[in-house]
């Protein structure tokens, strides 16, 4: 819809300075359809970062790039383990044709090279899909030991003997037993264990779901719409899980979310994509304040797309948003969905 360039972020915002995600000029074509077009944004380590537009954005493609389930057209998509690694290292390792390398004290990927197992399980990038993808026939319990299948079988040897003899096979199966209870207190799911995962209602089924995600230990957990179809106390109990996992296990969440309630409430960093271009990048107010959001999320008609245009190169941002139709930002903390 516009095509005006988004805000500069401002130098204090910490995912300019401390990235764990860069994605650079990220392009996906589909044929002759431009999902993704030059699209360029970061995750801030320790942060919560919501990637939110309008239907039919790209902002699932986004994240079928990031983790590997889409090899991009075009761009560069960089996960940072460890603090400051320089500019330098980047650029090193994108000239090597590697896919990895440790640099800086830390460790960089360059996603757009890699395998989506291997960014699973060497970049630590882990993924809740939005249609909930969990073995319906194994127990709430399996389902997080399966998911540390792979550390597992490392520490067996890759042997059938290594099964019964290694200790350090065995330490490993009590390790993940441990953190699979422990993911079961913090998503409330103890008392479950032993039903099967299809037995849960919607709700509990999701908290699985991230739970599941957290037991591969990510750098970078990715949440496609964690909220869709959560009751309001649903609602407030995920926006409690998702901050504590930021607070306590030092993880970065991207979302993608609908419900704004949920957007505003607990994202240190929205980006907000429009027809597979930016158009929008900056704090929860900053962008619930921007009339380019506010006319391209509460849908300006074709005609008054110009006239909203010419008030924002002008600096009107009062006026764009009069033009917009809309007085009142996106939506306040708690108000729930607004599309
Ligand atoms: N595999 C594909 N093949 C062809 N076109 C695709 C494919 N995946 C996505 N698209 C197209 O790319 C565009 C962006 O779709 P995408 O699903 O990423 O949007 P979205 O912002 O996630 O939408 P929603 O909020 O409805 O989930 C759409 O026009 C979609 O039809």
């Amino acid at each position: 819809m516009s095509n005006l360039a988004p805000k500069p972020a401002t130098a204090e915002q910490r995912w300019t300075h401390d990235p764990v995600l860069t994605v650079e000029h990220l392009t996906m074509r589909f044929g002759g359809l431009v999902a993704i077009n030059d699209f360029s944004f970061e995750v801030g380590r320790g942060d919560i970062t919501a990637l939110i537009g309008p239907n039919g954005a790209g902002k699932t493609t986004v994240f079928n790039c990031v983790t590997g389930f889409y090899k991009p057209t075009e761009g560069r998509i960089t996960l940072r383990r460890g603090r400051g690694i320089r500019p330098e290292s980047v650029a090193e390792l994108t000239r090597s044709g590697r896919q990895s390398a440790r640099a800086d004290g830390g460790e960089l990927f360059l996603l757009e090279r890699m395998a989506d197992f291997r960014i699973t399980h060497k970049a630590g990038v882990a993924r809740t899909f939005q249609n909930i993808r969990l073995f319906g026939g194994m127990t709430v319990f399996e389902n997080l030991l399966v998911a540390q299948h792979n550390e597992l079988m490392v520490a067996s040897g890759m042997t059938f003997a290594g099964l019964f003899g290694l200790p350090g096979y065995r330490r490993a199966r009590q390790e993940a037993q441990d953190l699979a209870v422990d993911w079961l207190r913090r998503t409330a799911l103890l008392d479950r264990a032993d039903d099967p995962a299809a037995d849960l209602s919607y709700g509990d089924q999701r908290r699985l779901e991230i739970a599941r995600a957290m037991c591969t230990k990510p750098a970078l957990l990715c949440l496609d719409e964690p909220a869709a179809g959560l009751n309001p106390r649903e609602s407030a109990e995920l926006n409690d899980l998702l901050r504590s996992i930021r607070d306590r296990d030092d993880v970065s969440i991207l979302l993608i979310e609908h419900d704004m309630g949920v957007v505003m409430e607990i994202s240190d960093h929205v980006v907000v994509l429009d027809y597979g271009k930016k158009i929008s990048d900056g704090t929860a107010e900053e962008v619930r304040n921007d009339p380019r959001v506010i006319a391209a999320y509460l849908g300006v008609d074709d005609e008054e797309v110009e006239a909203v245009e010419e008030k924002l190169e002008h600096g009107d941002l009062a006026g764009a948003a009069e033009v917009a139709g809309v007085a009142a930002p996106l939506s306040e903390p708690g108000e729930g969905g607004a599309r």
